[in-house]
């Protein structure tokens, strides 16, 4: 049967320069080597993404964009199109991370078409959801992330269904040292494998990878991984260190 393979992203935001990203993949991959039963991705800034293409030599390590444009091409000043991502030699694109939806002021309906754009770019979609902390209060965090993943998943086919990653990172939780527990985090990605079985099909639901984001730790990421729909991570602040990256890539199966 097939199984769903742990993916292991580093969003390292607007963080490293050129010569920095490359130092960290080469001393990642000459630490960590080939890995062959999980994925790891690494989300460069834009500046960078070239670079690391061409040391990103090991397999199973991927390069994904934090964010792209809904358009393929025109007048949109300091806008890059999934096009161009992929021209660069990106496989992921982040999609709706909830600092573009908070800071930047993306709506539902953009981050549809950016999934949309990046699908008919051949770049695969990693689909963030999550409730801010007063909704999480008001008993809201199941509404909230029905509607982020119902608007997002509008149209797809069932094979684009079937690649899209999904990534739970309540907002609470994102650069605060507050990690949803291990129960939190099961209980939201449990539901919203249920909902896209509702919304598209049993089988692609049970392939979909659904990951955690908030404040992963070494410390925190063995119990958050032995939950049996977190699929995998998308890691912030402690992707920027190989040390601590490392441990969590290496994360132990239960
Ligand atoms: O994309 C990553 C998330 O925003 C999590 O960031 P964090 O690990 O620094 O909390």
């Amino acid at each position: 049967m097939e199984k769903r393979i742990p993916l292991i992203a580093a969003n390292w935001k607007m963080h490293k320069t050129v010569g920095e990203s490359v130092a960290f993949i080469e001393e990642l991959q000459r630490e960590v080597g080939a890995v062959t039963d999980r994925e790891v991705v690494i989300a460069p800034p834009f500046t960078a993404l070239a670079a690391v293409r061409r040391v990103m030599t090991a397999p199973g390590y991927r390069l994904a964009s934090q964010n792209c444009h809904q358009e393929a091409k025109g007048a949109f000043t300091g806008e890059v199109s999934g096009g161009m991502l992929k021209d660069v030699g990106c496989e992921y694109v982040i999609v709706g991370h909830s600092e573009r939806r908070h800071v930047f002021g993306e709506t539902n309906e953009t981050i549809r078409l950016k999934v949309a754009a990046a699908f008919a770019c051949g770049l695969v979609p990693i689909l963030c959801v999550g409730e801010v902390l007063a909704e999480r209060e008001s008993n809201r965090t199941f509404k909230v992330v029905d509607e982020q993943v119902q608007s997002a998943v509008l149209g797809l086919t069932p094979q684009q269904a079937r690649e899209l990653v999904i990534a739970y990172e309540p907002v609470w939780a994102i650069g605060t040292g507050k990690t949803a527990t291990p129960d939190q985090a099961q209980e939201v990605h449990a539901f919203i494998r249920e909902r896209y079985a509702a919304l598209c099909d049993k089988t692609v639901a049970n392939l979909t990878r659904i990951l955690y984001g908030g404040s992963v730790k070494p410390d925190n990421v063995d119990s958050l991984m032995a939950q049996p729909d977190v699929d995998g991570l998308l890691v912030g602040g402690a992707s920027l260190e190989v040390g601590s990256f490392k441990r969590i890539i290496r994360f132990v199966s239960p």
